[in-house]
């Protein structure tokens, strides 16, 4: 609620679905309660296809294609004019839908009840003891994420070009290797024990947990993934989603639910000694390292509760990263004077590459680099991980403009009524950000003493319910910027043809259709080697 309001005094682009023909008595007292609040109907999309269900098919065709940010810009503009940020989208049948019900519906079976998925007090109840755990002391282990770099290097190490000692790689798709460092970080910082997707030679053994197989560290990845491709479609579905065949996905939902579940028995067996078995990591005692499951077991001992609050932070926070950093290398691999600057930025800082010696600190990645920041705002600009999100509102609200033929009215929304955020297309808007606002430049960012933002810009969402792990996610990926570009002195976008239009693939987050297809120089490559 708090944040419809708030996104309504200065979001004036959304979309709002509701239901197509409401009672007439409801009709009645929305008009009333409308008039009495000074507000005028903002425009109403043209009615399209077989009971309505044009737009909605629209979109999903779009989404199938790659381009569905770029729809929700094209449908409106298309049929509305490029002035019109408000509107209504009619759709016949279309049931009026709580949009939190709507995600626990459609996810609670992979993640069960968590702070992703839960709403009213349970999402409250949820929020207070999943919020202090991201207090920034408990997560500043630069450790972790270096060793994880490591072992991304080694990945990156295995496309060099061997024949001609040029220092170059082959073309290599690096986005599915930074999926693969965030499962790696991820898993070890919620449960202790990295499943190690990057590199499985580095898995060591866990005891055993008598009436409980091993985890499955091997196929853990692969089963997030298929679970997430059937939530989208039973989230397509929705109402009709009994028609699709349960078993593939009750397949991915049992696997997860295995995996999670043994750390937290082996967790509620071995109480506070469960630290001491992880994998000794050089210059940290175990006992000082963050794992959010033993966090969590020191307030609750529910089982049920510690697999589905880890579950849930699991997949709010791993892939969202790794699409993040997939999408900054697919910029800067097309933007050679982004990479130059920001390698200078980075090399003044914190010198050439040396393995042993990072020389980053935390409180100067939690304070930002200057150009890094630009960046990462860019990149979540033109390529925001969330592209729409979505709100109900829990009782009657008025958007303040959009309304009447100058959309300059209020506009009444009723409680209950469905409203789509577009993240991508706000910040695709001249208005906002000006006559080049479908051009990647970061520099936008540091122009006139430095762009504040509030809620025109909203990648990691608003109000209440904003993400909890915004800073995280910023030092994660800042650090594993940094150490690439020390490691790495050039960048060749390797995407054929090298003109392909951007693709969104969407499955819950929204990572390149096209990978990131790259070439990198070793700046430690020896020519005379
Ligand atoms: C680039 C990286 C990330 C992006 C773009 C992102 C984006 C978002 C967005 C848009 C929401 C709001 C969803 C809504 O409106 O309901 C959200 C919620 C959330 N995010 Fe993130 N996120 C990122 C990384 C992370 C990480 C690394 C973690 C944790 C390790 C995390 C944990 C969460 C949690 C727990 C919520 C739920 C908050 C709540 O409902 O109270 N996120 N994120």
């Amino acid at each position: 609620m708090f944040f419809v309001i708030i996104a309504a005094l200065v979001l004036p682009i959304f979309l709002i679905y509701r239901h197509f023909s409401p009672r007439d008595d409801k009709k009645q007292r929305y008009a009333e309660e409308a008039r009495r609040r000074g507000c005028a109907p903002a425009p109403v999309m043209r009615k399209k296809g077989f009971l309505g269900f044009g737009h909605l098919l629209d979109g999903l065709k779009a989404s199938r294609q790659e381009r569905g940010p770029q729809h929700v810009i094209e449908a409106i503009d298309g049929e509305m004019g490029p002035d019109v940020h408000t509107v209504i989208v009619p759709i016949s049948d279309y049931e009026l839908i709580d949009v939190s019900e709507h995600r626990t519906a459609s996810w609670k079976p992979m993640f069960g009840l968590g702070i992703f998925t839960s709403r009213g007090e349970q999402w409250k109840q949820s929020r207070a003891l999943v919020r202090p755990q991201f207090a920034t002391d408990q997560i500043n282990d630069l450790e972790l994420y270096e060793r994880h770099v490591q072992q991304l290097f080694a990945a990156i190490d295995k496309h060099q070009n061997r024949e001609h000692n040029e220092g170059f790689t082959h073309p290599f798709d690096l986005q599915p290797l930074f999926y693969n460092m965030a499962l790696d970080v991820m898993t070890e910082m919620l449960y202790g024990h990295s499943v190690h997707s990057q590199d499985p030679s580095e898995r060591v053994e866990l005891p055993s947990l008598p009436g409980y197989d091993p985890p499955d560290r091997e196929r853990i990845g692969y089963h997030m993934d298929g679970g997430k491709a059937w939530i989208e479609i039973r989230g397509a579905f929705w109402k009709y989603r009994w028609l699709l065949p349960p078993w593939w996905f009750n397949e991915h939902c049992a696997a997860i639910h295995k995996y999670a579940e043994w750390f937290v028995q082996l967790r509620l067996q071995q109480g506070e000694k469960y630290m001491d078995g992880l994998r000794h990591q050089s210059g940290r005692p175990n006992s000082d390292r963050f794992v959010l499951l033993n966090e969590l077991a020191h307030v609750t001992q529910d089982p049920v509760e510690l697999r589905s609050q880890t579950l849930n932070v699991l997949t709010a926070g791993r892939d969202t990263t790794a699409a993040l950093l997939g999408w900054i290398f697919y910029f800067l691999s097309r933007h050679r004077d982004v990479w130059v600057r920001l390698r200078c930025e980075i090399i003044l800082i914190y010198g050439p590459y040396q393995e042993d010696d990072p020389g980053v600190t935390f409180r100067q990645l939690r304070d930002g680099l200057h150009y890094l920041t630009a960046v990462i705002n860019e990149t979540l600009r033109m390529a925001p991980v969330v592209p729409l999100n979505d709100r109900i509102s829990l009782r009657d609200t008025v958007l303040p403009r959009g309304g009447g033929p100058n959309r300059d009215k209020p506009v009444f929304v009723p409680e209950g009524t469905q409203i789509l955020i577009p993240t991508y297309a706000l910040g695709q808007r001249p208005d906002i950000w000006g006559p080049d606002a479908d051009q990647y430049r970061p520099e936008r960012w540091l122009e006139n003493g430095g762009r504040k933002f509030g809620f025109e810009y909203v990648p990691f969402g608003g109000g209440a319910r904003q993400c909890l792990g915004q800073q995280l996610a910023r030092i994660k990926a800042s650090y594993v910027v940094i150490r690439m570009l020390q490691r790495y002195d050039a960048i060749l976008s390797a995407e054929y043809p090298p003109d392909a239009p951007i693709r969104f693939h969407h499955t819950i987050e929204n990572r390149s259709g096209s990978g990131v297809q790259v070439r990198v120089h070793d700046s430690t490559w020896d020519d005379s080697s």
